[in-house]
């Protein structure tokens, strides 16, 4: 095991790479099925999914596309606290399979978001493809038909997932050492 100090945090090995990647080739192979003679679109969530979705990519064998997009916030300037608006969005989703690729789900809140977003511009199907999932931390009901893994509510990093925007560029995923 390897602990990292990342700014006032430490964080020790959880998941080797090795073993993440062996992972994301069990789901990519369930969609290279599901999504035969589909073309779906994938739709990638910046940043924190940068890595997972080069991985699964290189590994998904129908013709497929990918977009990357990106959830802008502006807060303080609206009487509701924050608004988060969807980026990078463009082509038409009308009729289209598409696959949301993101590095985690949390609480759940920014992928209830996309999908009613998305949503609204008619595609075909809408499916959540995710590296991880906290399912004890989840506070909306969401249906995440293609998780990598599930895992413990406690704060990670590494694969593309930040602390304080660090850490992103760590190939194994690490947990937080609470001190
Ligand atoms: O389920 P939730 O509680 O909504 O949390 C999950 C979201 O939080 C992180 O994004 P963040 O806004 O930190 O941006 P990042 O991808 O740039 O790190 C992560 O990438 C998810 O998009
Ligand atoms: N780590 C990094 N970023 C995150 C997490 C986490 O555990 N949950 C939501 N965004």
């Amino acid at each position: 095991m390897s602990i990292v100090k990342i700014k006032d945090k430490s964080f020790k090995t959880s998941i080797p790479e090795a073993e993440i990647l062996k992972k994301v080739q069990v789901v990519a192979d369930r969609l290279n099925k599901d999504y035969e003679g589909k073309t779906p679109v994938f739709l990638a969530v910046l940043n924190g999914a940068f890595i997972f979705a080069a991985d699964l990519m290189r590994m998904i064998t129908v013709p497929s596309e990918i977009s990357f997009v990106k959830y802008a916030s502006y807060e303080g300037t609206f009487s509701t606290g924050s608004m988060k608006t969807l980026m990078g969005l463009n082509q038409d989703l009308a009729g289209r399979h598409v696959v949301i690729v993101e590095d985690i789900v949390d609480s759940g809140f920014t992928m209830a978001h996309m999908i009613e977003d998305l949503k609204k511009m008619n595609p075909a199907s809408v499916e959540v493809c995710s590296l991880l999932v906290k399912p004890g931390n989840l506070k909306v009901d969401l249906d995440i038909n293609y998780a990598v893994m599930k895992i413990p509510n406690d704060f990670i990093v590494g694969y593309g997932l930040d602390y304080d925007q660090e850490g992103r560029n760590l190939r194994d995923i690490y947990t937080i050492v609470e001190e």
